[in-house]
């Protein structure tokens, strides 16, 4: 097993403050003593209700909020504080993408802005340079060229999606911490962007925190999964302990709670779906070629239509 980060006895205690002195008076325990470690090129999957803390730990290991007590360790240096993570270039190694990606995505910036800025951030490229880079990122994820200079609301919230994977691999992590990265897509379009990601896992050797409250996709994406219940995991275990032994009635609860989807057979769900859609846009006269452009079939010659129907276009 090869380590790169460790979390040992964290804890995330926001206070409550009430009364006319507006004292502190009670807390709220969102992260209450939790233990893990991710490996290199692996996934640990975070899962739990909604309030159970797992973005608070996402947020806590990118830096965006403050620990209690505890300690993050990366690869072999303690770095809860912001001083080392400063020092260690961490911020360039450890990427967030977020669920919504319309909030997460500044509405005012184009596409090449946007997937840029934290390029920014760490390196000084020419303008050239930086085109080629973004252009680069873009086709990794599947976006044509053009998009580059396009605002997010032009785009599907699919789209959007590979546009924030696209801009937290652009200074190369070795981590992102992905919260609930699909859970605001289609069914179809999940399937997409999950395998997706796998997929740029294995060509970058990333490792991820996959946070979310979905068994079904943690199922599909993780290696190692926790189990959270009130800022405290109750089970923690690989992937077959979980699926296959899982020990706590918590867990047993919202195991048996999946929907009867499977994140596998989703692909074929999908090409199904996108079949229908073909078919229905030939029978409007509408044809989309491999690149998503359209083609008024009515405007060609009769000897056109059947060339570009065999897969001319
Ligand atoms: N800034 C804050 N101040 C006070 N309480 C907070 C703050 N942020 C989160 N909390 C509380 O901490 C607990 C954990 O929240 P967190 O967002 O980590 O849960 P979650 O499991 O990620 O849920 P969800 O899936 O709904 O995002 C919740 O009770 C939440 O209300």
């Amino acid at each position: 097993m090869s380590e790169l980060l460790r979390i040992e006895d964290l804890k995330i205690h926001y206070p409550i403050r009430s009364g006319f002195f507006n004292r502190v008076t009670d807390y709220v325990y969102a992260v209450d003593g939790v233990d893990f470690v991710i490996e290199k090129g692996k996934t640990y999957g975070l899962v739990g209700e909604s309030g159970s803390g797992k973005s608070t730990i996402g947020k806590a290991i990118v830096g965006l909020e403050k620990t209690t007590s505890g300690k993050i360790t990366y690869e072999g240096q303690d770095v809860t504080k912001k001083s080392v993570r400063r020092h260690l270039n961490y911020n360039k190694d450890v990427q967030m993408i977020f669920q919504d990606s319309m909030s997460s995505l500044n509405p005012k910036k184009r596409i090449v802005d946007v997937i840029a800025e934290p390029i920014r951030n760490f390196e000084r490229l020419s303008d050239q340079e930086e085109k080629q880079k973004v252009r680069k990122l873009l086709d990794i994820v599947g976006m044509p060229d053009d998009a580059l200079y396009k605002y997010p609301h032009e785009f599907s919230g699919g789209q959007r999606q590979r546009i924030g994977v696209a801009r937290a691999v652009a200074t190369n992590p070795k981590l992102i911490v992905a919260d609930e990265p699909v859970s605001a897509l289609d069914l179809s379009v999940q399937a997409q962007v999950l395998n997706f990601m796998k997929q740029i896992q294995e060509e970058f050797g990333l490792s991820y925190l996959f946070i979310s409250h979905d068994l079904g996709v943690v199922k599909h994406m993780c290696d190692n999964i926790a189990i959270m219940y009130k800022g405290r995991f109750v089970e923690i275990g690989t992937r077959e302990d979980i699926y296959l032994r899982p020990q706590h009635i918590y867990t047993k609860r919202l195991l048996s709670a999946i929907p009867r989807i499977d994140v596998a057979n989703r692909d074929k769900h999908m090409d199904n779906r996108r079949k229908v859609e073909k078919e229905y846009q030939e029978s409007q006269g509408d044809y989309y070629d491999s690149n998503g452009r359209v083609f008024d079939l009515s405007s060609l010659s009769p000897t056109h239509q059947v060339a570009l129907k065999r897969g001319g276009a």
